[in-house]
């Protein structure tokens, strides 16, 4: 048996920040969740409809978006300040001790641009380190940090970084610390064998069926990132990842996915 103490990581994503009832739902759950946890959300819903408002063209490469100066602009604007300063007001009002951070905040995560031989992403991070000490000493102290999707260079430069693959980041390097739980709520009930069905919640996914239903196109665009991270937390040390929605975190009986590698 591990002497390690539990720590619940749950990711949300735009679908769920793009609905006010929805959200403040979710954050009442999250709120309820007891001992320790960090909140990690996305926000990519709200970052195209500004960047569409102003007049420029969202573009989205294996789920992860374009983003030149212009889109830096637009979602360091989102994450870092609407969304996250929101979600902390909200979990203050629930009697939740969050803290708002971007990965520049006390260094907390610390990423270098994408540098693939045919694609240019412009200004994406790919995550390289996490400060677990401070966030040790955050934890202890019974703070609930809140991450959005920014990180940096530490040269001065801030960088978009997919949330899932944050929570992911995260999840592996406390996985040194803490019994990691890593959950990803969404607006659907799991992985479904049939995306127009919520009754085909897959229970349990491992990687060879994951490749059989990616080939037959059951698992597409934005769930083929998630499961990749996942399968990639599961073999560097994370302990349990679910999938579903977020009702799952207080009712133990809803239908969700685990993820076994
Ligand atoms: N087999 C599947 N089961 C559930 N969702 C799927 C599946 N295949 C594709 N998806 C899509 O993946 C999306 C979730 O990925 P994404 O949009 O990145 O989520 P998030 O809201 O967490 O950012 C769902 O909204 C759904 O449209
Ligand atoms: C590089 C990259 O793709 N960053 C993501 C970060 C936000 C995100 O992941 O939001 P969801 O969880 O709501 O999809 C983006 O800008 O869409």
């Amino acid at each position: 048996m591990s002497n390690k103490k539990p720590l619940s990581i749950i990711k949300i994503g735009g679908n769920i920040i793009d609905n006010p009832n929805e959200l403040s739902q979710f954050l009442v759950d999250f709120s309820n969740i007891e001992g320790n946890k960090i909140l990690v959300h996305g926000g990519g819903k709200s970052a195209t409809k500004m960047a569409q408002s102003i007049g420029l063209t969202p573009q989205m490469i294996d789920g992860r978006r374009i983003t030149d100066k212009p889109m830096l602009d637009v979602v360091v604007m989102i994450y870092a300040g609407e969304i996250n300063k929101n979600i902390v007001a909200q979990l203050q009002a629930n009697e939740t001790n969050a803290m708002g951070f971007s990965g520049a905040d006390g260094n907390l995560i610390q990423s270098t641009k994408r540098n693939h031989p045919t694609i240019d992403y412009g200004f994406v991070g790919d995550v390289q380190k996490v400060n677990t000490t401070l966030l040790e000493v955050l934890i202890s102290n019974g703070i609930v940090p809140v991450f959005c999707a920014i990180t940096h260079d530490k040269k001065g430069q801030l960088l978009n970084t997919n949330a899932d693959t944050i929570a992911s980041e995260l999840a592996i390097a406390l996985s040194d610390f803490f019994e990691v739980t890593l959950n990803y709520c969404f607006e659907k009930a799991g992985v479904l064998k049939n995306v127009e069905d919520e009754n085909s919640v897959i229970q349990q996914i491992n990687s060879d069926l994951y490749s059989k239903l990616k080939d037959e196109g059951a698992i597409h665009s934005g769930m083929i990132p998630k499961l990749d991270n996942c399968f990639n937390s599961l073999s560097k040390g994370v302990q349990k990842i679910k999938i579903g929605h977020h009702s799952m975190l207080q009712n133990k009986q809803a239908l969700h996915t685990t993820i076994t590698l």
